[in-house]
């Protein structure tokens, strides 16, 4: 929780004025940030300066994992977050790749799981890794990327949180998260949860222990229109201590993630947070 308000107050109080020309909107900005979550000492890295909508976090990165490309199904699992996205931005509205309503296009899972191959078929990332791990192998490329700049053109957004490095030593699994751009107020507090859970269910389908995972962002900024409540609301307030995080031991596969894996599978305990802070988001 420190990391995350000192990056905030750092935005606060050196970031610089940057403007938007996919939002419209100006950008309080800073470039360069590392956070750390050692998911082997159960630091479950949840915002208690406000309500934090876990759950909802989780339910993105489970769609991810399941390379769903459609807004519907990400509700149908337990999130709103896509329908933005999939549904009320003109550029995508208009793009004849989309395939109408929900559709999200070629990003994230969509990509992950089915990397085109320049000399044809395609590559399931995640499946890879995971059949790696489980046989105790890092390759020392075990990369899951959803970045492929040849789609880009064909999805409703870039991928912000793009890739993701698994390593191990001994069986100790440790993970490298990487974010190319991150809305501090709303989407951080959902990828600092999503870069644990894939750390602590892929260290759990593999057999593995969890070490660290590291989460670099390079640009992380705050919109103009969310710095008032940012500034002079969430922190003033004092942290809570961290809940912790209970992922129901019967996930033991990929296939268990693809087929049966539901919100309630995750449990969280002693969460105690500030009054919800209703952010405003930009599409
Ligand atoms: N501008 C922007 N920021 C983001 O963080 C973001 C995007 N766009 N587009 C793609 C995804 C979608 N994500 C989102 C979208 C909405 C919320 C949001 O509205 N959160 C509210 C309510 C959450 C809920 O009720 O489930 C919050 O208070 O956290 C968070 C992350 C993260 N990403
Ligand atoms: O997981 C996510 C997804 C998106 N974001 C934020 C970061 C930016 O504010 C927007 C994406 O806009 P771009 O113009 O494509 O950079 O969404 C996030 O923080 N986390």
């Amino acid at each position: 929780m420190k990391q995350y308000l000192d990056l905030c107050n750092r935005i606060v109080n050196e970031g610089e004025w940057v403007k938007n020309e996919r939002t419209g909107k100006r950008c309080l900005t800073v470039i360069n940030a590392d956070l750390t979550y050692d998911v082997s000492k159960g630091e479950f890295p949840l915002v208690t300066t406000r309500k934090s909508y876990w759950k909802s976090a989780i339910a993105e990165i489970i769609g991810y994992l399941r390379g769903y490309d459609n807004a519907a199904d990400f509700r149908a699992l337990g999130t709103k977050t896509w329908d933005a996205n999939a549904n009320e931005n003109d550029v995508w509205l208009n793009n004849p790749y989309r395939k109408g309503e929900d559709d999200m296009g070629l990003c994230y899972g969509a990509i992950g799981r089915n990397f085109p191959k320049p000399d044809g078929g395609h590559i399931d990332l995640l499946k890879q890794i995971v059949d790696d791990l489980s046989r105790g192998v890092d390759n020392r490329g075990e990369i899951l990327t959803f970045y492929h700049p040849g789609a880009f053109h064909m999805a409703c957004l870039r991928p912000c949180m793009y890739s993701h490095h698994f390593s191990l030593l001994g069986d100790t699994l440790y993970l490298n998260s990487t974010q190319r751009s991150c809305d501090v107020p709303l989407g951080l507090n959902f990828n600092m949860v999503q870069v644990y859970v894939l750390l602590a269910i892929v260290a759990q389908i593999t057999g593995k222990k969890p070490g660290k995972a590291f989460h670099k962002i390079v640009n992380a900024h705050i919109y103009e229109d969310q710095l008032e409540l940012m500034r002079d609301v969430q922190l003033k307030r004092e942290p809570y201590p961290l809940p912790t995080l209970k992922i129901n031991p019967e996930i033991k596969s990929l296939k268990d993630i693809e087929t049966w894996v539901t919100m309630e599978d995750f449990e969280i305990e002693g969460y105690q947070f500030h009054e919800p802070i209703a952010y405003p988001f930009s599409v």
